[in-house]
């Protein structure tokens, strides 16, 4: 036949670029999106430099895209999972930016489950 099935090992990523940014706008629309827009200032906030290992947010993921530092959907994933990481540790849950983090991971983790199902 003329399409010969392909072995069923791994996931075709083809398609990873486009769900990347697809994914990242609707990020940085949501509502809650205002504390991950841009780089947490580390010089004007106390004890962020010391306490997060490893600042991330919408904009830093954008301009990575921008310019293929992402091979992946995986390493992109980690990245905005990293933003929310960042949040659970410098915020409280019970906190405006706490509650925001909360709310993005849940959208986030919805929407790429949401597109990976797609064929
Ligand atoms: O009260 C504040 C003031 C500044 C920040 C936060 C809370 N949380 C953010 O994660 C980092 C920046």
């Amino acid at each position: 036949p003329v399409f010969v099935k392909r072995a069923k090992t791994a996931r075709d990523n083809n398609r990873d670029l486009g769900l990347c940014r697809v994914l990242l706008a609707e990020l940085e629309r949501h509502q809650d999106a205002w504390p991950f827009l841009t780089p947490v200032s580390q010089k004007s906030v106390p004890g962020y430099r010391k306490v997060i290992k490893k600042p991330m947010d919408f904009s830093t993921i954008r301009e990575k895209l921008v310019n293929s530092q992402y091979q992946n959907l995986e390493t992109f994933i980690i990245d905005v999972n990293l933003v929310y990481d960042n949040c659970e540790k410098f915020n409280e849950d019970n906190s405006e930016i706490g509650r925001a983090g909360h709310n993005m991971r849940k959208f986030f983790e919805k929407r790429w489950t949401e597109l990976l199902k797609q064929t």
